[in-house]
């Protein structure tokens, strides 16, 4: 996988089973948040193929179902409340969007405008989206960015629930994470070259 010139990931290698997890490490700039938007089908992949159920991933608004997504961006709208920005991903009904908003504690805050929650919070709003996605495979870049011991708990809880009915977790992180018996892939730290500084 290149970014520009230069070639990020080579020949990276990964296989996850039902209720596995994979802690993605490495310095920064190694390709981690690469690898996981490129599993996300959000880039595509230079060379090599991604396989799920043994066949490769040609539809990617088809994979895109499997999985469910959490970037560095929180995306919410500014102007909507919290509870009207996840209800856009709630195909469950609102008792679904609840049991999210719980799940991150958050209850509380459902009518306050998203442009007023704190970092924190609006990270806590991107993991009720997660869980939201009811979807079997979780990629997650740096999850615990930004939270308080109390919300690394219940990270640490929607993940074991998730692994418990078979779903699989892909993590980015510079810290450890409560993801027990999670394998871990550490990429190597990016070789900077001359005309990495050029122009
Ligand atoms: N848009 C881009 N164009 C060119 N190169 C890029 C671009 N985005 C990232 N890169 C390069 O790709 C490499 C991998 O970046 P990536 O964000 O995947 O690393 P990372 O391991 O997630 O880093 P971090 O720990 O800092 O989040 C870096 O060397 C970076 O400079």
């Amino acid at each position: 996988m290149f970014r520009g010139e230069r070639l990020v990931l080579d020949r990276v290698s990964l296989k996850m089973h039902d209720g596995e997890a994979l802690l993605l490490t490495g310095p920064n700039g190694a390709g981690k948040s690469t690898l996981l938007r490129t599993i996300a089908g959000l880039r595509r992949p230079d060379g090599g193929t991604m396989r799920w159920d043994g066949r490769a991933v040609t539809d990617f608004a088809l994979h895109a179902t499997r999985l469910a997504y959490l970037g560095h961006l929180d995306a919410l709208k500014p102007g909507l409340t919290l509870a009207e920005n996840l209800a856009l991903f709630a195909r469950h009904g609102e008792a679904d969007l609840s049991a999210a908003l719980d799940h991150v504690d958050l209850q509380p805050l459902a009518d306050l405008p998203a442009r007023l929650l704190s970092a924190g919070q609006k990270r806590r709003a991107a993991i009720a989206r997660v869980l939201l996605a009811r979807a079997p495979l979780w990629l997650l870049d740096e999850p615990s960015l930004g939270l308080d011991a109390a919300a690394i708990g219940r990270l640490g809880a929607v993940l074991a629930a998730h692994r418990a009915q078979g779903g699989m977790v892909i993590a980015t992180t510079h810290v450890p994470l409560p993801l027990p018996e999670a394998a871990t892939l550490t990429l190597a730290p990016p070789v900077l070259s001359l005309p990495d500084f050029a122009a």
